[in-house]
């Protein structure tokens, strides 16, 4: 029956209405008061963006409850609330080049300030006095819930007191990072966080937050604007708050820049950006530029394209692996995500397709970050029809047929043939690599066929080839054959730390082979000779590790393969790019040597730009320091930056340790050529 306010509005628009606000509001729900997103956040906001074209074209159909128009919130709070001094507002959205020249044109002659749009969540952080009052969540725009205590358990950084007079309110973003993120998931297998911003989310709603803490699930907080009874206040100048990444923009071509500056460091930053906030650099014309509903005119976020997107997964494929470990990898309907085309995800092992409950047929959700491998983050189950079929591991080596093994919190796979064709296949291929040998132009299609023939058995056998052996192959003329020969030969060079990683040692990564470098072996048979109590002894080398490394070197393969490649001229010692950066500038840096513990927050010496912790100990240690955690009678310096606890620093004290301050490190940094 036609809508008697509207003749021309078919039912089913109005229906259409209905149905869209209700989904709308149950992403809302989930969002909001889970941490949760069902939907890739695209596709929420095309969802959202048919609901508001179809209710401009019929305005009389807008339900009653509609989310439109206001801040997106859950329909309820829990817990405690408090009214806020101001609404905590959303922001309206570009995607297009188009929309922020036409948002910066809307202000001529103005300036305009570009930040990182963080993704975590909003709280509201009151100071009076100069002491922590409480800290809010953004709610329902109007009204926050408090979450005060459960903030100073698990976002540690933030002071809970500053040296400031009157009202003072932070506003900004709590966000998980990606580091805390994937540590909390490696030693969390049975409850993964499926993204940092519902990692975050979630953390504020722990009812034990201490526990949570301990757990490791801790946030940080960037701030992105501040006042004093209701003057705007520069957060610079508030101590021990982090900022976001802002910088000034004096026009549209300047926004424009920075919006890709942003974007184009995005994949290498350890928290997770899901746009850039663009607005009026002076608070007063912010101001003056006032409010339409639940945004400000006077600033626009820009969102990048997603990196998450929904297609049907196809088949899966059962993959060994180089050291045995079968992974599951599906083929998806080619989707377009990140900036890439996928047709290949990781299904990361049987436990999380059983947890996630995908199965073939799903429409599945492909997440896509940074050079990381694409991986289905959830089956959408109401896109279902009944012909999904579960996806079931093997229960034998579908290349040798050997009975798989079930190991670890993953219950992932494994093949334990040595012998196992599949993996001696891979480990060629792996040898043949990027980070390993690095053989030019020869491909895993060739090393497949070569292995397939028999030609190829051992990592020695590919300096035994010869480019008539190659000719006989069909599609290999004299000079491929010649360029693939050459290729191998200039591969010789390749040195310690690249022929440990090419051996493929199972639970050896390359960061353990960079660190056995470090720790001074010469030679691979030094390192082969080495026993698990010293190997114990360096750094980041735990007993499992170190076991797994005495084991692989006492194959008897191994050592025969070894000794062959040697024969052959292949180049197994420590070279100089194995070692820490510029060893000879960081000869004489007071970091040489140096036990070091890294506290407080930095900005970059150089650039200006803030640097994480993670980064900044890796700088630290290429001028040759070596960093530990926590401050004891061996530690040679503090270096302290900004927002120190006085814990760490009357420690230091106490113990003698001297206490160092950015610019003196900058300037050690800079000294050894790492800054
Ligand atoms: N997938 C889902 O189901 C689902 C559901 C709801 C919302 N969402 C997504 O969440 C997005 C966020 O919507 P919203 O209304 O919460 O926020 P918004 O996109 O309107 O942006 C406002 C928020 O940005 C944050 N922000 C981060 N960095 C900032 C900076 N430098 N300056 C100013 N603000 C900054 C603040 O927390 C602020 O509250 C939506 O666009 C949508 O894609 C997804
Ligand atoms: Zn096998």
């Amino acid at each position: 029956m036609p809508d008697p306010k509207d003749p021309q509005a078919p039912p089913a628009v109005k229906q259409r209405i209905e149905e869209l606000a209700g989904e709308v509001q149950r992403l809302n729900d989930a969002y909001y008061a889970v941490g949760d997103s069902p939907l890739p956040d695209a596709e929420y906001d095309a969802l959202k963006d048919e609901l508001a074209a179809l209710v401009a074209e019929h305005p009389e159909l807008e339900p009653a409850d509609s989310p439109l128009g206001k801040v997106n919130a859950p329909s309820e709070l829990t817990g405690p609330t408090v009214r806020h001094a101001r609404p905590m507002l959303s922001l309206g959205k570009a995607t297009t080049e188009e929309q922020i020249r036409a948002f910066c044109e809307r202000f001529p002659g103005k300036v305009f300030r570009v930040s990182e749009k963080l993704d975590g969540l909003s709280l509201s952080v009151v100071y009076t006095g100069g002491t922590l009052e409480h800290v809010a969540t953004r709610g329902t725009g109007e009204v926050g819930e408090l979450v005060t205590e459960k903030v100073r358990h698990v976002v540690p950084d933030l002071p809970h007191a500053i040296g400031e007079d009157g009202r003072v309110e932070v506003r900004g973003e709590a966000v998980m990072l990606r580091s805390v993120w994937s540590a909390y998931n490696e030693a969390h297998p049975d409850r993964i966080l499926t993204n940092p911003r519902s990692g975050a989310a979630g953390t504020l709603m722990q009812k034990d937050p201490e526990a949570a803490a301990a757990a490791g699930r801790l946030l940080r907080f960037f701030a992105f604007g501040a006042d004093r009874d209701g003057a705007p206040v520069d957060i610079a100048a508030l101590d021990g708050i982090e900022d976001a990444a802002t910088v000034v923009c004096p026009d549209a071509d300047a926004v424009i820049a920075a919006i890709e500056a942003i974007g184009a460091r995005r994949d290498d930053l350890d928290y997770d950006i899901d746009g850039a906030v663009v607005r009026l650099h002076d608070p007063a014309e912010f101001d003056a530029a006032g409010f339409n509903s639940a945004e400000p005119r006077g600033a626009i976020a820009f969102k990048y394209p997603p990196e998450e997107r929904t297609t049907k997964l196809l088949a899966v494929e059962w993959q060994v692996g180089k050291v045995g470990r079968i992974a599951p990898r599906a083929r998806v309907e080619p989707v377009f995500v990140g900036g890439v085309t996928v047709e290949n995800i990781t299904l990361h092992n049987p436990r999380l397709i059983r947890e996630r409950d995908l199965r073939v047929g799903d429409t599945v959700a492909v997440v896509r970050r940074g050079d990381v491998i694409p991986f289905a983050g959830r089956a959408i189950v109401e896109d279902r029809d009944g012909s999904e079929e579960e996806i079931v591991p093997p229960v034998d080596c579908p290349s040798c047929g050997t009975e798989l093994e079930i190991r670890g919190t993953g219950e992932e796979r494994w093949c334990t043939n040595l012998q196992c064709p599949a993996q001696i296949t891979r480990r060629l291929m792996h040898w043949a690599s990027r980070p390993a040998a690095d053989m030019e132009g020869v491909g895993n299609v060739w090393i497949e066929k070569l292995a397939d023939d028999g030609v190829l058995q051992t990592r020695a056998d590919f300096y035994r080839l010869t480019a008539e052996q190659l000719m006989g192959y069909e599609r290999m003329g004299e000079v491929s054959a010649r360029n693939t020969v050459d290729a191998i030969e200039r591969s010789k060079g390749l040195g310690l730390r690249r022929a440990l990683i090419g051996l493929a040692i199972p639970m050896a990564s390359d960061g353990i082979a960079k660190r056995l470098c470090l720790a001074g072996y010469e030679r691979i048979e030094d390192v082969a000779a080495a026993t698990v109590a010293e190997l114990e002894a360096i750094r980041d080398i735990g007993t499992k590790v170190a076991e797994s490394l005495v084991a692989f070197f006492a194959r008897e393969t191994i050592v025969t393969e070894i000794a062959a490649l040697r024969e052959l001229g292949v180049h197994l010692d420590v070279l100089d790019e194995d070692r820490p950066v510029d060893v000879a500038a960081a000869g004489d840096s007071p970091l040489k040597g140096a036990t070091v513990v890294v506290t407080g927050a930095f900005t970059h010496g150089v650039t200006g730009a803030k640097i994480s912790r993670p980064d900044l100990t890796r700088l630290v240690e290429q001028a040759g320091a070596t960093a530990s955690s926590s401050v004891s009678a061996t530690t040679t310096y503090l270096l302290a930056g900004a927002n120190v606890g006085a814990a760490k620093t009357d420690k230091a004290a106490t113990l003698g340790v001297e206490v160092v301050d950015p610019d003196t490190l900058w300037g050690w940094l800079k000294d050894a050529g790492v800054a």
